[in-house]
């Protein structure tokens, strides 16, 4: 019997390096990269792909592309990492995901999870959102006992809540770059929960995503901390920063950056009100935050 693992982290950035190692606890487990990394069982893409359960963790603007040049699907079961909707298009993950992974062997990670704390081995819960409930009890088993999983079918609901609380944690960062107050930022992040909710019920989202570890959870977590990425380019930008400084300071990825512009987008064609996160797109494009306060504040 072969002792190789069956299951593999492609992208070892933050989040699936703290993957790798809380699935590590329970078995061997891949990992690769487009660069070689220092890691125990990194491998090649190949080898990685050869496995029977992946879990992708790249960002999701990187996500069309890479799944273009380099997926192969070989029947293998998948759950994705990312938290985002591609910018360019305003395709949610799961759609871009369609095209090259059947619905019953793909999941969606969501949840409140600091990379940070997961691999100290500090204790989260994680929803697994998947069609398929049997995509779910295959993967259960490889979660180490610090990471409580859960299960749901709605994808959807976890997707956007997942990409929505990241440019609600850019509104919050700047809230409290300002010296707002903490009336204004509880304003603003229970608002940010109606107005993603509201998003979310467009595209066909269960209402009881947002206010469970998807939704509120990660929302809650992320807009309040600035161990977030997202709510320190908050912070930057209420400092008068550009884009491009705080990018290149923080040098990682905030996905609400783009997710910012493909809800831009997708509010205008769909006709949703989403006045938080427009405000974010349109203070990322230069407009000055106190002047986005103003308005926000008369809407
Ligand atoms: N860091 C965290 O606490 C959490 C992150 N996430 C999500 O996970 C995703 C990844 O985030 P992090 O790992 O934290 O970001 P990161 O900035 O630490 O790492 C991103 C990784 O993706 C790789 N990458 C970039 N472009 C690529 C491409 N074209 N092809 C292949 N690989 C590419 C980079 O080499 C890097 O290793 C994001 O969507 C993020 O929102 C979700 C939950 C928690
Ligand atoms: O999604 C996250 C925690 O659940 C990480 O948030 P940031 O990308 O803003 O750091």
């Amino acid at each position: 019997m072969s002792n190789k693992p069956k299951i593999a982290v492609i992208g070892a950035g933050k989040w699936g390096q703290a993957l790798h190692f809380a699935l590590s606890f329970k078995q061997e487990t891949y990992i690769t990269s487009r660069t070689p990394r220092d890691i125990k069982n990194f491998t090649d893409l190949n080898t990685a792909l050869n496995c029977e359960y992946l879990i992708i963790a790249i960002p999701a603007q990187q996500i069309k592309q890479w799944l273009k040049e380099n997926f192969v699907f070989k029947n293998q079961k998948v759950l994705v990492a990312s938290k985002g909707i591609e910018a360019n298009t305003g395709e949610f993950l799961n759609e871009i995901y369609a095209e090259h992974v059947p619905e019953k062997n793909i999941g969606f990670i969501s949840g409140p999870s600091f990379a940070a704390e997961v691999i100290q081995g500090l204790p989260c819960a994680l929803v697994l959102n998947s069609t398929s409930k049997k995509l779910y009890q295959e993967f259960k088993p490889f979660f180490p006992d610090f990471i409580k999983t859960y299960y749901s079918a709605d994808v959807i609901g976890a997707e956007v809540a997942g990409a929505y609380k990241n440019v609600l944690a850019i509104a919050s960062g700047i809230c409290e770059g300002l010296h707002l107050g903490k009336n204004a930022q509880a304003s603003l992040i229970s608002r940010g929960l109606v107005e993603m909710q509201r998003f979310g019920k467009n595209f066909g989202a269960k209402k009881s995503s947002f206010i469970g570890l998807s939704g509120a959870g990660d929302l809650f977590l992320t807009a309040s901390s600035n161990m977030s990425r997202n709510y320190r380019v908050g912070l930057g930008l209420a400092q008068n920063k550009s884009l491009e400084e705080i990018l290149e300071e923080l040098g990682e990825v905030a996905e609400g950056v783009k997710t910012s512009e493909a809800i831009y987008k997708l509010s205008k064609e769909y006709n949703i009100y989403t006045p938080i996160a427009n405000e974010v797109k349109l203070v990322l494009d230069g407009k000055n935050p106190k002047d986005s306060l103003k308005d926000l504040l008369n809407s």
